[in-house]
């Protein structure tokens, strides 16, 4: 099982501000060509927290502290009846720097009424809507046809949302 993170850093929401999120158009890998927040896979030895720190610093040039991360969600993905993927997803209203394009992903802020889920993974539209207003959820999201899972066919959801989170994360 892989164990992988997102982070979506949030601004604006100030004065009439409208409230954005920083998206990547991921330039390669699983999902290329899709919108997602900056993320990926653990490396050995890393926390998610320390994981989702050095992804959105190599992905987008944007600097933030782990301790400044919120919890906001547990996604499971399931590919033909076996855990493929456990994510680990955060929202920050706090970071440094300007978000930068880089081999992997072009950042893009985005209001989040705009964010574009026609051109993302088909189970967001059902739990990041929520995740950029605040809430918390724990989503299991299931998955047929074989490898690679971005090219599987999106079956079926189940989730729980204003969970407590895990807090060993
Ligand atoms: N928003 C969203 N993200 C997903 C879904 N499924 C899924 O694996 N992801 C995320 C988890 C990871 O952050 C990312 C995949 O990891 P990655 O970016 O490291 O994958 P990769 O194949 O490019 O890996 P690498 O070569 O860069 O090591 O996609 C999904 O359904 N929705």
């Amino acid at each position: 099982m892989i164990e992988a993170t997102l982070c979506f850093p949030l601004r604006g929401d100030v004065e009439g501000d409208a409230k954005e999120v920083l998206l990547i158009e991921k330039r390669r890998g699983l999902g290329q060509g899709w919108y997602n927040g900056p993320g990926g896979k653990l490396e050995a030895d890393e926390t998610p927290r320390e994981c989702a720190v050095r992804e959105t610093r190599e992905e987008v040039d944007l600097a933030v502290d782990p301790d400044d991360l919120e919890r906001a969600a547990e996604l499971t993905f399931v590919l033909d009846g076996e855990t493929h993927t456990f994510c680990h997803v955060y929202v920050t209203e706090t970071f440094e720097g300007q978000p930068r394009e880089s081999p992997e992903a072009r950042p893009e802020w985005v209001a989040i009424e705009e964010v574009p889920y026609d051109r993302m993974w088909e189970d967001d539209r059902l739990w990041l809507p929520g995740v950029l207003e605040g809430r918390t959820v724990r989503g299991e999201f299931a998955f047929e046809g074989g490898r690679p899972l971005d090219e599987a066919e999106f079956v079926g959801h189940d989730l729980e949302w204003d969970v407590p989170l895990s807090e060993e994360f």
